[in-house]
């Protein structure tokens, strides 16, 4: 709209755009900012033709025919109402933030007077040639006309009706209703600068239409749920109201954005569909680093098969030194054979020829030769050929050294080439290996970022079965419960509220991302609280067929650890009951012994609680199964009941990591406590009542912990009973935690589902300190991480 619209449509961006929702109260007409001198002062330069409240009233002509009607009923009051218009624009101060509406105007009288004019609330006023203002004559309106910046610039003037600028065809015009504001009429102006919009009545203008209002649209409602569709990798519906407002409400144009800034991971919904970031920013840097992770290990994948193919080639080249070395060993031998055979021939020859040259006999006795002249022939071509073949196969054999020995040098020399080549690979692998490292820890870090960011305490509701008719519960939606009692109404907030309807499996979901933490090496505690019979166990351990969160989040924990090839992990597990503020060990082989517990800094242990080492579900079961029987038996004997009693369930996960030579440890405390209830309710006695006192006083005492947590106090009473000592190292800074408050819906149950949703909501508004992870170096490997 024009620049005569009040100041609220300057401030309602910026509102918007921090994320701020506006009042619900009609924004009230006043003048913008820096501007006062519009109220009163009236000169040449702020008096200029100017038609921005026509347009309004083209959209609105029947509000003003109306309004002149009404005007001319009141006609003897004109004098009075008119003098009360003047007095009031002129009178008027702009206290600071105040908002005044004025438009100018000019009127062109037929008389050739041309008057400076402006509208007040519906009333017009113009000023005289005496620079006063005075009220605009009804009759005037036919003596004349009023002037607008475009029919000057044409030279056509114009009559109010026809400078009114026409509403084009693909401009929407709607209305939408408001809580606490009625129905508002709402514009869509197709300029991409101009927004929703709708028609404050009261201020007589088109304001910015606020954000979370214009999400109640069903125009904008329909088009988010498009682009929702399309990308459910995105999920907050106020982003894509945004994103949409600045792509003039076209859902094909938002997608495409998103698609060309985000690739194609918004196709996909975010691990945990229900999840809601908190900070989108996280969620895409943690995607980007996700992608930045990938291509680092395909990097990895392609380095290790370059080094394996090096390694085929080097131990094939290996087999060919082997088997030349083997036929010049093989030559060598027959070499030494044909050297034995020319002796062998020598040594004929030679007795041969002795035998030729027998002893001379005295002289001039002429003796008759005794060797066989062809024999002798026969002799000398052997000799011959023997002398010819030892020759050429001197030079086969030499030949055939000189050319091993051409081939071992080039032998050599690839080995040479290979060991380097495999120098480099290895050098490459290793700064990819330590990158990889590098990424990994952020990536944990980014991940435990975002846990922080939804709070390292997250407190979820559920709402047990019921069988009763009447219940005291209403209005259970994701996040807020509400309890009626005695015809009072208390709504609750937490960070998931389950219906009676909800699954053990929907339940355990809730529970994911600390198990994941766990594995990291960070204290994880989930733990149930609430009163008698509220469904503490049922969502702790459940029935064997469909069980609760303990065994659902051990197999989450094992199948995570079995992911990790790289990481070796050991498992160990303790259960323990606390009965009337002392420690029973339900994993000992002889009962009786009570433990104590022992803390050093921040760590607290129990010396000699049996621990069990684990490595499969089935080992934990069993495990498990041993220790419910033994929590039995002691309370047979003792003649009480299992669940006047807090159930500790601790998993010890070691891990370490082969690549990076690092050691985490993390735990996982289960923790079903006892009933919370009220002594007077349940008229105990005797042994009873001294269980219920040592539960409450315990109870009481973790409740302390939280509102001591919740103000930042500068002592936090862990001390003051064996339980919240024990759950010291869940429940400071170093841990992130999981609290089940578990409720009767029965209206009997009313008083004790209030007092357990508030203590549910104490603990909610704890926040504990930055997380850390218990990481240290493995000493047994040198590598760390740099
Ligand atoms: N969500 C549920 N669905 C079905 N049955 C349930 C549910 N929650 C609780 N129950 C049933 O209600 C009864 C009481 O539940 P449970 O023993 O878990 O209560 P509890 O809070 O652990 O009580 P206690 O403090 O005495 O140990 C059990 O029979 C259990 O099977």
């Amino acid at each position: 709209m024009g620049s005569g619209a009040s100041v609220s449509e300057v401030s309602q961006p910026e509102m918007l755009e921090a994320g701020v929702e506006p009042e619900p109260d009609p924004p009230r007409a006043s003048a913008p900012a820096g501007r006062s001198d519009d109220t009163v002062q009236v000169d040449e330069d702020v008096v200029k033709p100017d038609s921005h409240t026509v347009d309004i009233q083209s959209l609105k002509s029947e509000e003003i025919d109306t309004q002149r009607e009404e005007e001319e009923e009141e006609e003897e009051e004109e004098e009075e109402t008119t003098q009360t218009v003047v007095n009031t624009a002129v009178n008027e101060t702009v206290e600071e933030g105040e908002e005044v509406s004025l438009d100018f105007e000019s009127f062109l009288h037929n008389n050739g007077t041309l008057y400076s004019c402006f509208n007040h609330h519906g009333n017009r006023v113009y000023v005289d040639e005496s620079q006063k203002l005075q009220p605009f004559p009804k009759d005037w309106y036919s003596q004349g006309r009023f002037i607008t910046p475009n029919s000057e610039s044409s030279g056509q003037p114009q009559t109010v009706a026809s400078s009114q600028p026409a509403v084009r065809e693909d401009d929407r015009i709607g209305s939408i209703y408001i809580q606490g504001r009625g129905t508002v009429i709402t514009y869509m102006f197709e300029e991409r600068v101009n927004i929703c919009r709708f028609w404050d009545l009261q201020a007589g203008v088109w304001l910015l239409l606020p954000l979370q209002w214009e999400m109640n649209d069903e125009f904008v409602q329909a088009r988010v749920q498009r682009v929702m569709s399309a990308l459910p990798g995105l999920v907050d519906q106020k982003e894509i109201t945004a994103a949409l407002r600045q792509c003039n409400y076209d859902p094909e144009e938002v997608i495409s954005i998103y698609l060309a800034m985000f690739g194609e991971l918004l196709l996909q919904a975010p691990p945990g569909a229900d999840h809601n970031y908190a900070d989108l920013n996280s969620f895409r840097a943690l995607l980007e680093r996700d992608r930045v992770i990938e291509d680092l290990r395909q990097k990895l994948q392609t380095k290790e098969k370059e080094v394996d193919g090096l390694f085929q080639k080097n131990s094939y080249l290996t087999r060919e030194v082997r088997y030349l070395n083997e036929v010049v060993q093989h030559l060598n031998q027959k070499l030494a054979e044909l050297e034995a055979d020319k002796q062998e021939a020598r040594e004929k020859i030679r007795s041969l020829l002795s035998r030729r040259a027998p002893a001379v006999p005295p002289a001039k006795t002429i003796i008759k030769p005794t060797v066989d002249p062809d024999q002798l022939c026969q002799v000398s071509r052997l000799t011959r050929e023997l002398n010819v073949s030892n020759k050429q196969l001197r030079s086969t054999v030499r030949q055939a050294l000189t050319d091993m020995q051409n081939q071992l040098e080039q032998l050599k020399g690839s080995v040479g080439k290979v060991a380097q080549v495999e120098q480099e690979a290895a050098g490459e692998v290793e700064e990819l290996r330590s990158l990889y490292r590098k990424e990994a820890v952020e990536r944990k870090s980014l991940y435990n970022k975002l846990l922080e960011l939804q709070g390292n305490i997250r407190v979820f509701c559920r709402c047990r079965k019921s069988s009763a008719s009447n219940s005291c519960l209403e209005n259970t939606n994701d996040q807020d419960v509400v309890v009626v009692q005695k015809g009072n109404k208390k709504k609750f907030q937490f960070d998931k509220v389950y219906p009676p309807s909800s699954t053990q499996e929907e339940v355990f979901t809730g529970t994911l991302p600390v198990i994941t933490s766990c594995v990291d090496g960070y204290n994880v505690c989930i733990l149930a609280y609430g009163q008698t019979g509220s469904g503490k166990t049922y969502t702790m351990m459940g029935p064997k067929e469909n069980p609760g969160v303990n065994i659902r989040s051990i197999r989450e924990l094992l199948r995570i650890c079995a992911e990790k090839e790289k990481v070796s992990y050991t498992l160990k597990i303790s259960m323990l009951e606390i009965y009337n503020d002392s420690l029973n060990d339900l994993l000992a082989k002889s009962s009786g012994a009570t433990l104590d517990i022992r803390v050093q800094g921040k760590s607290v242990s129990v010396p000699g609680l049996t621990q069990v080492q684990v490595q499969t579900e089935a080992d934990i079961l069993s495990v498990m199964e041993t220790g419910e029987k033994n929590r039995k038996i002691a309370s047979t004997k003792m003649n009480i009941q299992s669940s006047r009693s807090h159930l500790v369930v601790a998993l010890e996960v070691e891990g370490s990591d082969e690549v990076s030579g690092l050691m985490s440890r993390g735990t996982l405390t289960l923790c079903d406590l006892a009933g919370s209830e009220r002594i007077s309710k349940t008229e105990a006695e005797g042994q009873r009542l001294v269980e219920a006192a040592a539960i409450n006083k315990s109870l009481t005492a973790l409740g302390q912990v939280f509102s001591a947590l919740k103000c930042n106090a500068l002592h936090i009473p862990f001390r003051n009973s064996k339980l919240s000592l024990l759950l010291q190292p869940c429940l400071s800074g170093d841990a992130k935690c999981c609290v089940f408050v578990n409720v009767s819906p029965d209206a009997k149950d009313a008083a004790e589902t209030l007092s357990t949703l508030q203590f549910g909501s104490t603990i909610r508004q704890v926040s504990l300190g930055k997380a850390t992870q218990n990481i240290v170096p493995n000493k047994n490997k040198t590598s760390q991480v740099k």
